[in-house]
């Protein structure tokens, strides 16, 4: 029997296109196994799925100064040493990675050992993580066309995005259960990404009495993020994080508020819902997510919020347009190619070993 190991994590972004490959490699015969960090969001994901789970230690690397950025070599380093006792005790065929900080010394450690390693980068520019662990790959799959010129040639693969196969297998009237919403409004989800968005939340909040008036409202907040002093709204449901019962949700949705992150949004171009996109700001990151949102936005896919430009009044318009024009925006994701990414990573991962 072959061996996988997949590894990935720091937020659901990382670890999400992992456990859309599942079922297809438990189909080909692998034996799948998964090294993220000791309490990562990876972890629980990774458990709930029932894929046995190694945590290293791992650091974050900063571009920015913090105390952490003189103990977190330690740890990574602390890291490596486990991740190349895990890789010789296991023995693996191939490694898949789908990146973040936890993902490099196990990178590294495959390739101490001669394993052939794939990794996936979902943004528009690699990001650190990935851009440490490229020469160590032997192919480097990417989500968008753009990509391809940050990569070297002889290893990149334009795959997508894995998406996981259930997501599209919701059910609109088990979403209104779990959420004791009603058929009689509209209803809107907002997804902060996988970490929730403090920002987008109390956007969404300081207008949510107006957005009641002719909407219900499903809140993914993030963990930490919910508001006590809203609960028992009437039309108005809050998570911080919601696992498998999310394809209810997303089926039950009529237009989503999201965050840009790659993930996100290629799973709700798939379900063709219509959306309205608060990317991250430049100020908070390396600006991904504002090129995705706009890759999106210039393909009539969605429509974009920028952060700058959000008031409770550019949200609320956003919000009502994008739902009066919803048929316009779905007729345009409906005529997109799909690539089936877990088809084609399926057939990486077999030619590499
Ligand atoms: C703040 C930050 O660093 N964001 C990055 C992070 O975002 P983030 O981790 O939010 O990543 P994405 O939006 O790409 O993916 C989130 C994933 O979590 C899932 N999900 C989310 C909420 C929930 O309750 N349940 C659930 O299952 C979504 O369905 C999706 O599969 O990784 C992305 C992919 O590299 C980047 O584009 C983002 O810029």
């Amino acid at each position: 029997m072959k061996t996988i190991i997949l590894t990935g994590g720091g937020t659901a972004g990382h670890v999400t296109p992992n456990l859309a490959l599942i079922p297809s490699l438990k189909e080909a015969g692998y034996e799948i196994r998964y090294i993220g960090s000791y309490n990562g969001i990876e972890r629980k994901l990774i458990e709930n799925a029932g894929i046995p789970y190694d945590g290293i230690s791992s650091g974050k690397l900063r571009r920015y100064f913090d105390l952490k950025n003189f103990s977190d070599p330690f740890r990574v380093l602390k890291g490596y040493g486990e991740a190349r006792k895990l890789i010789k005790k296991y023995k693996p065929d191939v490694l898949f990675s789908k990146g973040g900080f936890v993902a490099v010394p196990v990178v590294l450690a495959a390739k101490h050992y001669h394993v052939p390693t794939i990794i996936h980068e979902s943004d528009m520019t690699p990001g650190l993580a990935n851009k440490l662990c490229i020469p160590s790959a032997k192919k480097v799959c990417c989500n968008f066309p753009e990509t391809l010129k940050y990569l070297p040639e002889d290893k990149a693969v334009l795959t997508g995005s894995p998406i996981r196969a259930e997501l599209l297998k919701g059910d609109r009237l088990a979403g209104l259960q779990y959420t004791h919403l009603s058929a009689a409004r509209p209803i809107i989800l907002v997804i902060g990404g996988s970490l929730g968005s403090v920002k987008v939340n109390q956007a969404v909040r300081s207008i949510l009495p107006r957005l009641l008036e002719k909407f219900q409202v499903i809140h993914i907040c993030g963990k930490g993020n919910l508001d006590e002093s809203l609960i028992g709204t009437a039309g108005y449901v809050q998570y911080e994080y919601v696992d498998s019962p999310l394809k209810h949700l997303f089926a039950a949705a009529d237009l989503i508020v999201s965050r840009a992150g790659a993930n996100s949004i290629c799973e709700i171009l798939a379900l063709r819902k219509p959306n309205v996109l608060i990317p991250l700001s430049a100020a908070a990151s390396r600006g991904d997510q504002i090129l995705n949102a706009r890759s999106f936005a210039g393909q009539g896919f969605s429509e974009v919020l920028e952060e700058e430009q959000m008031t409770d009044d550019t949200l609320l318009n956003a919000i009502t347009d994008t739902y009066e024009n919803r048929r316009k925006f779905v007729e345009a994701m409906e005529k997109s190619h799909l690539n089936n990414a877990v088809h084609t990573i399926m057939e990486l991962i077999q030619a590499v070993q």
